[in-house]
């Protein structure tokens, strides 16, 4: 029997606890996972949406405890769950179910993590959280120094190289090394995670045009175009750069694999647009097995009841598929 996943609180005040939930309606006789939070705090939105929910000790035991009901691994916060109201004294509650998560994945105790959205800036204030998102605090609980942001939508897969640092530090942040790692990874990821034996990857320019021949731009000539030139030589399937502007449309998309992008909105505008319902958010480079949905906290939903759970479902099936498929070849 595969280990559960482990899904993280993240901000309670955001839609989590209630995509949580519908999630748990959605998969609870095919896929266990258990949720990292407060049973106490949790217990009227449950009453209110008539979700059983079920206390665990220990992650093995949300298989037994699926079927009846969602599994809660109780961990304390430290002040109510308000729909649309963040509390800064939940922040070092919010982070450490992250830590605990990650240590059941490290042990084998679960079988990938899965985190609900967080409030980057609320952690920052409320318990100096140092990292711009999981993808950083990830990376550095596991002691790995490149992690790779991979968003996945059934009609596209994006990389963004750089990823959340200011527009205006990107062309310096934007080296030949950081690209090759990301590139590499990238394509390692694909065939290990994806099951894509020899992948195509699309590669943007960061200026407009892809530079015009340097008219817009130079990073293109001297950073970007020589190093697609070398790892093509050594069998890498590499398009690019090209025109960021016209690497999205249909027939476009149909000619790769996945979209490495040199900036965050570059990458995530697309996916976001084309399917931000059923997009994933999968980190590339860790030891251990990591998805989240590609929304936010939606505090101006929060609490109302229409928050839609198919991207939390879609991120709990794919860490199912990729934890079986590393379970088959490891
Ligand atoms: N994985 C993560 O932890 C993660 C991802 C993205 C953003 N964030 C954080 O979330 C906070 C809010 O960010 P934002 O407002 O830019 O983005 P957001 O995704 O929270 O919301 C953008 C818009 O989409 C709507 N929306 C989001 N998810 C929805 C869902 N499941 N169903 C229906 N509507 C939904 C919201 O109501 C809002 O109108 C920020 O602090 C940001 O850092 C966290
Ligand atoms: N960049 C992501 C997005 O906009 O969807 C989001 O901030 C999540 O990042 P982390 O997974 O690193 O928290």
């Amino acid at each position: 029997m595969p280990a559960p996943l482990a899904l993280t609180s993240g901000d309670p005040a955001g839609i989590g606890p209630e995509l949580s939930f519908k999630a748990w309606t959605a998969l609870n006789d095919r896929l266990p996972f258990y949720l990292i939070s407060d049973i106490d705090r949790l217990g009227a939105l449950a009453e209110k949406t008539r979700t059983p929910i079920r206390a665990i000790g220990a992650p093995g035991e949300a298989i037994a405890v699926m079927a009846d009901g969602l599994p809660v691994l109780h961990r304390p916060f430290a002040a109510s769950f308000t729909p649309g109201a963040p509390d800064p004294a939940n922040a070092p509650a919010i982070i450490d179910a992250i830590e605990l998560a990650v240590d059941h994945a490290q042990a084998g105790l679960a079988g990938a993590v899965v985190t609900n959205p967080i409030n980057k800036a609320g952690l920052k204030a409320g318990a100096g959280f140092a990292f711009p998102g999981h993808t950083e605090f990830l990376a550095d609980l596991c002691g790995t120094s490149d992690p790779v942001m991979l968003l996945a939508a059934p009609e596209l897969r994006v990389v963004p190289a750089t990823i959340h640092i200011a527009l205006q530090d990107v062309p310096e942040q934007l080296t030949a090394d950081g690209l090759e790692a990301v590139i590499r990874q990238t394509h390692a990821g694909l065939q290990r995670d994806f099951g894509i034996a020899a992948p195509r990857i699309a590669v943007a320019g960061l200026n407009p045009h892809a530079g015009e021949d340097g008219r817009f731009g130079k990073q293109e000539i001297e950073i970007i175009s020589p190093l697609l030139d070398r790892l093509r030589a050594e069998g890498l399937d590499l398009r690019g750069p090209l025109p960021a502007d016209t690497m999205f449309h249909a027939r476009a998309r149909a000619s790769y694999d996945c979209a490495v992008c040199m900036y965050h909105d570059q990458a995530l505008i697309p996916i976001k647009t084309l399917d931000f319902d059923r997009g994933v958010n999968v980190t590339l480079g860790l030891p251990i097995l990591r998805t989240s949905p590609d929304h936010g906290t939606a505090y101006d939903i929060a609490g109302q009841g229409i928050a839609r759970p198919d991207s939390l479902i879609a991120a709990l099936e794919l860490a199912g598929q990729l934890a079986a498929r590393r379970g088959a070849v490891s």
